[in-house]
């Protein structure tokens, strides 16, 4: 498995929680002091990724200011700046100052194609289309990025946390507000599936300075592999009970199989299934279990619960999204995992997504 960078987030934000107004200019927020700050994130960070919207709104020079900073990374032997990167769809103009300024890599990350007229410029990546933020990162990592800094705007810190793929957020807020609806917002709708911690707080020249740490776990994996969970349960037969998608991966994470419930029988639960696909695979003993509901711990219909067979089968780690909620039974399925010394990490907040193929219940 290719090690992703580290990945922090950075913006500065008003009071109601906008990164900009609507006027032509980038509106400033942060203070000196915390500019300052920002450049030091800058001269810490491997590379620097903004999205395309930001570069062509701020025309940014994505570099690093302090003379001071860049002498210390040419002395602990980096190149004097960061890597520049940025996310596009639609291409960019070459004569930004993105790719005008500044003697450093940079590195464009869009569709087959939608780049070409970059290629002059900056190193032209395809990242599927639309661009798979986790496929970036696999990307950097390869290239020997350890520390990503991500400066956003609003589209780009939007989908690195929906998606769980950052590991901390360093918001500044500015102590007046904005108030303009169409204003772009630090971050849009969605549903954010990791859990963060507040490890900091300062008063920065009126600036209200919030550091985050994003739990452990889910990792962007989990949360990937667990979105397939939940889309596979598009696939359920029309149906009384739960409509469940499972998804189990190896240690590495690729897929070992998949299951949704009604799968090969009626009355087959989505863990069911994959594991018929994949019985006394020796991948097990270090796989993990994605179900979009937590694995049952009673069945009328069958034998053994979903967590019996989970036990089983010797899967060490499962990964839910929708806690069981008692319309047929009161469940135990992540009690009896957790008691059996398996691993059990539960993501709530993909829980609507779970409940949108569930409407026929009355939960
Ligand atoms: N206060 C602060 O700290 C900061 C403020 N800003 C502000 O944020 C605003 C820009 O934010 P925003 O317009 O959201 O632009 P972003 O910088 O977030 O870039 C969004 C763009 O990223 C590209 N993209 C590629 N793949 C995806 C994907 N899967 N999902 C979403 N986007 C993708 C698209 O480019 P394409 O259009 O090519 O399809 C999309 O338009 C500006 O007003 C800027 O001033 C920006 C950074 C920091
Ligand atoms: N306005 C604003 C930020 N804006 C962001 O700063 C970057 C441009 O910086 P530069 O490359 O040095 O010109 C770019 O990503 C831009 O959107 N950042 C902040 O910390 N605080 C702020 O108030």
């Amino acid at each position: 498995m290719i090690s992703r960078p580290h990945v922090l987030l950075s913006a500065a934000q008003s009071l109601d929680g906008f990164l900009d107004d609507t006027s032509p200019e980038r509106l400033v927020l942060s203070t000196e002091d915390d500019f300052a700050v920002v450049d030091r994130l800058r001269a810490e960070a491997d590379a620097v990724l903004v999205g395309a919207g930001t570069v062509r709104a701020d025309n940014p020079r994505l570099l690093v200011r302090s003379p001071e900073l860049r002498r210390n990374r040419l002395a602990q032997g980096k190149p004097e700046q960061p890597v520049k990167v940025t996310v596009t769809t639609r291409g960019l103009d070459p004569d930004a100052q993105f790719f005008t300024v500044g003697d450093t890599e940079k590195i464009v990350y869009a569709p087959p194609g939608a780049a070409d007229g970059l290629k002059h410029v900056a190193t032209v990546v395809d990242a599927g289309n639309p661009p798979d933020f986790g496929h970036v990162l696999d990307d950097l990592g390869a290239r020997g990025i350890r520390n990503l800094l991500v400066e956003g705007g609003g589209g780009i810190h939007t989908r690195f946390l929906t998606e769980g793929l950052a590991d901390e957020l360093r918001l500044a807020i500015a102590p007046f507000f904005v108030g303009q609806p169409d204003a772009p917002r630090f971050v849009g709708p969605g549903l954010y599936p990791r859990p963060l911690t507040l490890v900091g707080v300062q008063d920065l020249q009126g600036m209200a300075i919030l550091e985050y740490r994003a739990a452990a776990e889910p990792t962007g994996r989990d949360v990937r592999r667990l979105k397939e969970a939940i889309a596979l349960a598009a696939l359920c037969p029309p149906s009384h009970t739960f409509r469940v998608g499972a998804v189990i991966t190896d240690a590495e994470g690729e897929v070992v199989a998949t299951g949704h419930s009604g799968e090969g029988d009626p009355t087959n639960h989505a863990e069911e299934a994959a594991l018929a696909k994949c019985a006394g695979d020796p991948r097990l003993a270090g796989a993990t279990m994605y179900s979009s509901l937590e694995p049952c711990s009673h069945r009328s219909s069958h034998p053994r619960s979903c967590t019996q067979l989970v036990l089983d089968a010797g899967i060490p780690r499962v990964v839910f999204a929708w806690r069981e909620p008692p319309v047929f039974v009161d469940a135990r399925g992540t009690e009896l995992l957790r008691q059996a010394g398996r691993h059990v990490v539960e993501v709530p907040a993909l829980t609507p997504e779970v409940q949108r193929e569930n409407t026929h219940l009355d939960f």
